[in-house]
């Protein structure tokens, strides 16, 4: 059998008394993407936190490839290939777009030169945002932001992508679109992790579908059997935290 990308492997993260995670279990195979749903405060950033090295697990472990990151370094893992878009857009504004996402090319992927500017163009390309390339970052509205989070970690070179929430806020335009981008990155073999509220975005670029709530996955499968699963409705609908 060939070894996932991904293995969490009873992880849990605590934040003092704050038991936000709890012996999480998700095996994740190359070239499948993967769609997290859950009420808020669920503790779904918190999984792409803890995956990604922007936060410790408290117990339990990562695996990328067979290899245990657990006490890596977030920019370690990066350079493994773990790239995360985050919930909110965070570019350097006084950056322009480009210059943005040549960090990513630079820090992330350690590239120089000619290969990192390539790298971020292509970036920039993938993300739609190529004609705004020369603009200030803080001055996008919130679609080139989302975009440019994007762009920022496709720039890192990722085989893992941690997507989170990059279709809220959208118009049903502007997801499609975004739908589009996500699913030719699938197709270019790119694992995907991806959180977001907006279902039907995700139901259709996702292979697979977990529902985490109260800390722990609850339900894991196909997409459409899992939203119409009884866990489901029960997290949403509120229901007993058992
Ligand atoms: N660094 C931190 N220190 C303390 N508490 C934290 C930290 N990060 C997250 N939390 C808490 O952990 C819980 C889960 O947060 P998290 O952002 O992971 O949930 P989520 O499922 O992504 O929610 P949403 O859908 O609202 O984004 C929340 O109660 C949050 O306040």
């Amino acid at each position: 059998m060939t070894t996932p990308l991904l293995e969490v492997d009873h992880l849990a993260v605590h934040f003092g008394e704050l038991r936000v995670l709890e012996d999480v279990e998700l095996s994740v195979p190359r070239g499948q993407a993967v769609g997290i749903v859950g009420p808020n405060g669920a503790g779904k950033s918190t999984l792409l936190s803890a995956i990604s090295g922007v936060e410790r697990a408290t117990a339990g472990s990562v695996r990328l490839a067979g290899r245990d990151v657990t006490r890596t370094s977030a920019a370690q893992r990066c350079r493994l290939g773990v790239g995360r878009s985050f919930q909110i857009p965070r570019p350097f504004g006084d950056l322009t777009v480009f210059e943005n996402a040549l960090v990513g090319a630079e820090r992330g992927a350690r590239l120089r030169g000619g290969p990192a500017r390539e790298q971020a163009l292509r970036a920039l390309e993938t993300a739609g945002l190529l004609h705004l390339a020369n603009k200030p970052a803080g001055s996008l509205p919130l679609l080139g932001r989302k975009r440019l989070e994007l762009a920022r970690a496709l720039a890192t070179g990722p085989d893992l992508l941690l997507l989170d929430e990059i279709a809220g806020g959208l118009t049903e335009a502007e997801a499609e679109e975004l739908v589009a981008t996500v699913l030719s990155l699938k197709e270019s073999g790119v694992t995907i992790l991806w959180i977001e509220h907006v279902v039907k975005a995700l139901v259709q670029v996702v292979d697979r579908l977990v529902c985490l709530a109260y800390g722990r996955i609850r339900v894991d499968g196909d997409p459409h059997e899992v939203l119409a699963s009884d866990e489901v409705a029960e997290v949403y609908l509120g229901g007993t935290a058992a």
